[in-house]
């Protein structure tokens, strides 16, 4: 794996080449995504007692939906909170969130405290986040850090722009995160170091075209 950095534009370069020249269905990815999450953070020191998983509307969403599922079906406690627009979803997301639905996660819309779960999982955004964070969106993620519960990032914590390392208005406060494929610029620039914590770079099979 190349320890180069990339642009989100790059990123999705990269994981279009993958899904659409390639033709690995991106289902594959978001399952590989989520494998390298459960085990990463197995092999930590997170107290897996009582888990929430932030889950936005995109494909960042869908690898939480389906870390959320892959924590369940091993017996563990863990709760979805889904923010954004239901009628937004990404056909990913959307597919995610029915499978997770099957196998009853249990999905909420609001959490009463974020102190009372052990670790937080968030895939609110990844490498899609275009504007600042605002709203409802903005409060919660300003309360996951208030919380200081440890929190793992899938891809990047949410908030933070992966190219430049700007936050967008407000950004969750990793104490992991957990990147695939490439490091993002956004990682290690700008306000990367106040909200990334840990970084772990991880092969989920998507690659540059040269390789
Ligand atoms: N094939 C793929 O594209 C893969 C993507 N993966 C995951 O998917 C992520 C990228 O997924 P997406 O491109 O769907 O993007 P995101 O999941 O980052 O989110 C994009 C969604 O959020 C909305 N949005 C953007 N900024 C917003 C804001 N400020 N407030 C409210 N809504 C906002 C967009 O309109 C869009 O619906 C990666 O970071 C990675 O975690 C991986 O699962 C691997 C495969
Ligand atoms: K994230």
């Amino acid at each position: 794996m190349k320890q180069t950095t990339v642009s989100a534009a790059q990123m999705q370069a990269y994981d279009k080449y993958t899904t659409e020249t390639i033709g690995i269905p991106s289902t594959v990815l978001i399952e590989r995504a989520a494998l390298t999450v459960i085990n990463t953070v197995a092999a930590g020191s997170f107290l897996l007692e009582n888990v929430l998983i932030v889950v936005g509307t995109g494909n960042n969403g869908g690898d939480g939906l389906a870390i959320a599922r892959l924590l369940h079906l091993k017996g563990i406690k863990v709760e979805v909170l889904l923010l954004g627009d239901e009628r937004k979803l990404s056909a990913d997301n959307k597919l995610e969130l029915a499978i997770a639905r099957k196998y009853h996660v249990k999905i909420g819309r609001t959490v009463k405290d974020f102190r009372d779960y052990t670790l937080i999982i968030d895939a609110l955004f990844g490498i899609g986040l275009k504007r600042d964070i605002t709203g409802k969106l903005a409060e919660a993620v300003k309360k996951i850090n208030a919380s200081n519960q440890p929190v793992v990032a899938v891809d990047i914590p949410s908030g933070l722009d992966a190219t430049t390392g700007k936050i967008l208005g407000s950004a969750i406060r990793a104490t992991t995160t957990i990147t695939f494929g490439y490091i993002k610029s956004g990682l290690v620039s700008g306000d990367a170091h106040k909200r990334v914590g840990k970084l772990v770079l991880k092969d989920i099979g998507i690659y540059a075209p040269e390789v």
